[in-house]
């Protein structure tokens, strides 16, 4: 399998097709940061990136805001102190495709 972090978003539509639960055991190797969690009924990505300072918690941020305007696809992010909780979904399709599994590698890519 093509690694997530070399893959793009795909355009997706109300109507596309929902990670089924084996594609998502498969995903979620990939990502082992990141837990799934089901806000509202959605399911949802979310990993808490811990920094030294506000200032580092803001430009990482800031990176996620522009990878996501360069993928179309964008995420909640909450900046703290020395912290950052970055969560993916589908909204179109309240719940997660195969962009948020990609999104949430990239992010990852972002922190190293
Ligand atoms: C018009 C545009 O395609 C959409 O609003 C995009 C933008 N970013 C998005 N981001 C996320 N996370 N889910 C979406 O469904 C979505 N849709």
């Amino acid at each position: 399998m093509t690694e997530l972090t070399r893959q793009q978003c795909e355009a997706c539509q109300a109507g596309a097709p929902k990670v089924s639960e084996e594609e998502l055991a498969t995903l979620i190797k990939q990502i082992p940061d990141w837990v799934v969690e089901v806000k509202n009924n959605i399911m949802q990505l979310k990993r808490i990136y811990k920094f030294k300072n506000f200032a580092e918690a803001i430009a990482f941020t800031n990176r996620v805001g522009d990878m996501a305007e360069a993928e179309n696809h964008h995420p909640a992010l909450t900046t703290e102190w020395g912290k950052v909780t970055v969560t993916w979904w589908t909204h179109k399709i309240k719940g997660l495709h195969k962009n948020d599994f990609i999104c949430a590698a990239k992010t990852d890519e972002l922190f190293r």
